[in-house]
């Protein structure tokens, strides 16, 4: 769709009262984009101050592809010299402005459509949403850290993030709607809610796993990671409209969300063992699942769930209580719980020995997550416990000697490895993982890591390979190595 730019000033609140140019009131806008690479004629450039770079370096080699119009940060930075003059458009938030235009020009989105922040869970959380809904019948999606999945899709390339850039996220909402799928899940990533990548779009409801540590390289404190999550509930959800959380997550987090959620007069619902609208009773491991009775809407279930894991059971019943909306009840997505599948890389069994013996692959790439997977993963195992894992590169390093204490506490034998070291030295990374478990076994190469944890596998053992999940590559300086971990366990125990 095109718009004038008056009619995009609008529809982004850019105030354009001052505005002199002559080409102001004629000109028609086409795309908007942050990435002068990306211009073509027809387009607004928003021309955005960033972490690697400016975007207002590349003013002038936009207009020379065709920029039609620019927007640029409220401040005094002048129009580039020898820049032949476009409109000029200035905002106080133009992140906000460029999510706000992007969504006004491609068009319908769908609706119910679910946003899901917290540390851990996210991806599991809209994986088991959008199984519901597909479930009872709908057409339905989930966007994240897998990228675009569902079945019966329209061809869509996202770019590889959790939550993608505002102008890939309207563009390819729309094109969902436009193919006829209107159940959409994505996945609200800190980055994504403090870059205002989300502003524009119009949400039904919200979900929010837990707060534990991570990306306090990014965000600074705790503090300033939370406000972050929480933007989704305080600025992001329309009045009314309903949240849910699991009341078992740190309640300082949750104190603030209740706050948020009375202010704006959202519909607060609580699952886990504290919830109020699904309460959890118990948990029982079974060998290849769980058991679980829960009370809701006045009665209670017992339900047996083919995925084994405690924190799955508080990542199924957010997506439950995500699901039940005008369309569907919740007596109806719970008689659907049973047929839930896992989440590709999420504590998936991939070898079953004969000895009895397993190997899991699963993503935790924070301290919680690693305490949560092995504190899952022990009442399946009659033998010992052992996890191999690493810590990323160029992210939070406070995390990796609290990552190892964690593996240390809820493993019997732990090794520790490469996880993605990017531009950081790998041996440096593992030696601060080390800090945090001193007994630890070290082993540069992953594969050889892996085979290590193969070779100690006694009879009821658990191997269990943490931080990469469905990941497909070993990420060593710039480079991406093709690796996953799945295809290695199964290659190495010669189960092709
Ligand atoms: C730190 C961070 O989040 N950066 C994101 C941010 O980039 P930025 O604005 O800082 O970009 P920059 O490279 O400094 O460039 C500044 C501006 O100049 C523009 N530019 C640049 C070059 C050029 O030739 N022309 C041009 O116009 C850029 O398009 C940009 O608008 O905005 C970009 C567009 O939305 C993102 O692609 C980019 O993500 C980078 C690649 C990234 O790695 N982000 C990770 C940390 C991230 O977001 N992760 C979260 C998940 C984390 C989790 O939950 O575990 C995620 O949502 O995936
Ligand atoms: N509710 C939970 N509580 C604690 N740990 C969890 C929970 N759900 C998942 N995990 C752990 O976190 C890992 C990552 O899960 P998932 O991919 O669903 O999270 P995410 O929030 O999408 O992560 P990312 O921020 O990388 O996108 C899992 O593999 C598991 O080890
Ligand atoms: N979304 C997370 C993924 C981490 C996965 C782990 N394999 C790593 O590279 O640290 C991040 O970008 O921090
Ligand atoms: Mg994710």
């Amino acid at each position: 769709m095109s718009l004038s730019l008056p009619a995009l000033c609008h529809a982004a609140h850019v105030p354009v009262s001052s505005h002199e140019h002559s080409l102001f009131h004629t000109v028609t806008i086409s795309a908007v984009t942050a990435d002068s690479r990306a211009v073509t004629p027809g387009t607004l450039f928003v021309a955005l101050p960033g972490t690697k770079t400016d975007g207002r370096a590349f003013i002038a080699s936009a207009v020379t592809q065709g920029a039609a119009a620019v927007l640029m940060p409220d401040d005094d930075t002048p129009w580039p010299s020898d820049v032949p003059q476009r409109p000029l458009l200035r905002a106080e938030n133009p992140r906000k402005a460029l999510a706000l235009m992007a969504a006004a020009l491609a068009g319908r989105q769908p609706a119910p459509l679910v946003a899901v922040t917290g540390t851990n869970g996210k991806t599991s959380t809209v994986g088991f949403l959008r199984q519901l809904w597909a479930l009872h019948g709908f057409r339905a999606a989930a966007l994240g850290t897998l990228g675009l999945t569902g079945t019966d899709l329209p061809p869509l390339k996202m770019p590889a993030l959790t939550t993608p850039d505002p102008v890939a996220l309207a563009n390819g909402l729309a094109t969902l709607a436009q193919a006829g799928v209107n159940h959409v899940a994505l996945e609200a990533s800190s980055h994504g809610l403090q870059q205002n990548r989300l502003d524009g779009l119009h949400l039904t409801a919200a979900g929010f796993t837990n707060l534990t540590r991570d990306h306090l390289d990014y965000h600074g404190t705790p503090e300033a990671y939370r406000t972050a999550k929480l933007r989704l509930f305080s600025e992001l959800l329309p009045e009314g409209a309903v949240a849910a959380a699991n009341a078992d997550m740190d309640p300082q987090t949750l104190a603030a969300l209740r706050e948020t959620a009375k202010a704006r007069k959202l519909t607060l619902r609580t699952v886990g063992s504290e919830g109020d609208y699904i309460r959890l009773i118990s948990q029982t491991p079974l060998p290849t699942g769980q058991e679980i009775v829960i009370d809701a809407d006045g009665s209670r279930h017992t339900l047996t769930l083919s995925l084994p894991g405690r924190y799955q059971v508080d990542n199924i019943l957010l997506a439950a209580a995500l699901a039940a909306q005008n369309d569907i009840s919740l007596q109806d997505v719970i008689a659907l719980l049973p047929g839930l599948e896992g989440v590709k890389g999420r504590m998936e069994r991939v070898l079953m020995l004969p000895d009895g013996a397993a190997a899991y692959v699963d993503y935790a790439h924070t301290p919680d997550a690693l305490a949560s997977l092995l504190a899952s993963l022990r009442p399946h195992t009659q033998g010992r416990l052992i996890v191999v894992f690493g810590a990323g590169g160029d992210r939070d390093r406070g995390k990796r000697p609290l990552m190892a204490r964690e593996a240390a506490k809820g493993a019997d034998i732990v090794i520790i490895t490469d996880d993605n070291p990017r531009t950081e030295d790998a041996a440096s990374i593992r030696a601060e993982v080390r800090s945090g478990a001193p007994d630890a076994l070290t082993i540069d190469n992953r594969r050889d890591a892996i085979a290590k944890g193969l070779s100690l596998l006694a009879p009821q053992d658990i191997l269990v390979i943490a931080g990469k999940g469905h990941e497909q590559g070993q990420i060593i300086g710039t480079e991406i190595h093709p690796f996953d971990d799945a295809s290695v366990l199964r290659e190495l125990a010669g189960v092709i």
